[in-house]
């Protein structure tokens, strides 16, 4: 039995989670599950998989006993049980501190929080590689790229090719993209997520978030890592090697498969997916992205070229603040990528040594993206 703990239990790859580990009880004891004020759902959780503990992290107390509260208690359990993986699931920087202190205890982490890589990628690696704790992907396009180069020497490596969907605006005019609708940014043509993941998908900051992920998970150069548009989402990443040979991992889009392959790695689950029918598969197409109609894409590689610290932190607290602000209603989609740059421009350089380097500088990017929105908007 692996023991794990699941932190944002209650989101989109929490739910799906939870459902691989209720259908393989004899497989996983769960040490604990975390959400930030969902509490119901949580509890619900807690009684369906026998849950050590439930935690809400986003709420101060309350009188009921079967819920504990606050992020110093989650951190506590993960300091203190014996655990063996930990999803980290939570949505945004709010999962960087339960990833980092599970790494820091030798636990291995299930990695769907992007930001966690984005934010913290090379101080996160070192602790890895000191305490021997694995990082095993759980974003879809990581964990294709980490199956196709098993087995695989790095040195004969020469790109890794992320798939992109797209997203919702691929056929759109340019110039009526200033009048999305947030329902309209928040319809993924493939793929059921939380709010800030599809609008970043739309804007594909997403595959911005997901280069620089890679670029940390599989330790390679920027030059090695390249986006090509695969609007119907079925190759979920590929790997070239210096013979000219690639290998891809397809499968219909469900996320139970990444989740379950990094739950239960080195081994596999069975799962009840779909399979893919190549017969009835009209066409795979591939287009390259335009960098008119996804500025934020264009962002994400200038910010990987420059390859400092501030900049991949203030990229994504910019970006958190701007999705919210579009959500909000307070900014359009289209000035999205104009808080971004305005605060790429503005964060100061300083050297990112520690984890309270990167939530200083956290903090000053949101700041300044505040700031931005509130006098420009
Ligand atoms: N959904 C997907 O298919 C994919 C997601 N990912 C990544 O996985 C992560 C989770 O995404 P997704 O499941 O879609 O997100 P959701 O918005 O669906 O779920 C977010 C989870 O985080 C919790 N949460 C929300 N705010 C906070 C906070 N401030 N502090 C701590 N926890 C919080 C929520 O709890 P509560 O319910 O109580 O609010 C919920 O459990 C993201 O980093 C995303 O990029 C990567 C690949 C695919
Ligand atoms: C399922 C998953 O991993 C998402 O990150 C997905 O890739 C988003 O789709 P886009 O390709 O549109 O960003
Ligand atoms: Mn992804």
């Amino acid at each position: 039995m692996k023991k794990v703990g699941v932190v944002g239990a209650t989101g989109s790859i929490g739910t799906q989670a939870i459902d691989v580990i209720k259908k393989n009880k004899d497989k996983f004891e769960v040490v604990f599950i975390s959400a930030h004020s969902s509490k119901d759902k949580l509890l619900n959780f807690k009684e369906d998989i026998d849950a050590k503990y439930a935690i809400l992290t986003g709420v101060d107390s309350s009188d009921n006993g079967d819920v504990l509260f606050g992020l110093d208690e989650l951190l506590n359990i993960i300091k203190n049980e014996e655990i063996d993986i930990i999803l980290s699931a939570a949505v945004g920087f709010s999962g960087l501190l339960p990833t980092y202190h599970a790494l820091q205890r030798g636990i291995d982490i299930a990695l769907a929080n992007k930001e966690s890589m984005v934010t913290a990628g090379s101080i996160l690696n070192n602790i890895s590689k000191r305490n021997g704790a694995k990082i095993i992907p759980v974003d879809s396009e990581h964990s294709a790229i980490f199956q196709s180069i098993l087995g695989h020497k790095k040195e004969f490596l020469e790109k890794i090719i992320l798939t992109a969907s797209g997203g919702p605006f691929r056929r759109r005019p340019i110039d009526s993209l200033e009048f999305v609708e947030i329902d309209e940014a928040l319809k993924h043509p493939n793929w059921k997520m939380g709010k800030k993941i599809t609008v970043d998908s739309a804007t594909m900051m997403n595959k911005g978030l997901e280069l620089i992920e890679a670029k940390f998970l599989f330790d390679v150069s920027t030059d090695k890592l390249d986006v090509i548009i695969h609007p119907e989402s079925i190759i979920h990443s590929m790997v070239s090697f210096c013979d000219g040979s690639y290998i891809a991992q397809l499968g219909f889009p469900d996320m139970r498969v990444p989740i379950a392959y990094a739950l239960s790695y080195p081994e596999r689950l069975t799962l009840d997916t779909k399979r893919l029918s190549f017969y009835e598969l009209e066409k795979l197409t591939f287009l390259k992205p335009d960098f008119k109609r996804y500025p934020c894409l264009k962002l994400a590689f200038e910010v990987l070229n420059n390859d400092k610290a501030v900049y991949y932190i203030a990229l994504n607290a910019a970006n958190e603040v701007a999705v919210e602000g579009f959500l909000k209603k307070e900014i359009k989609f289209i000035d999205i990528p104009s808080v971004i740059e305005s605060v790429l421009e503005k964060i100061e350089q300083v050297d990112v040594k520690s984890i309270n380097d990167i939530i200083e500088v956290d903090k000053t990017a949101r700041m300044y993206a505040l700031d931005f929105i509130k006098k420009r908007f």
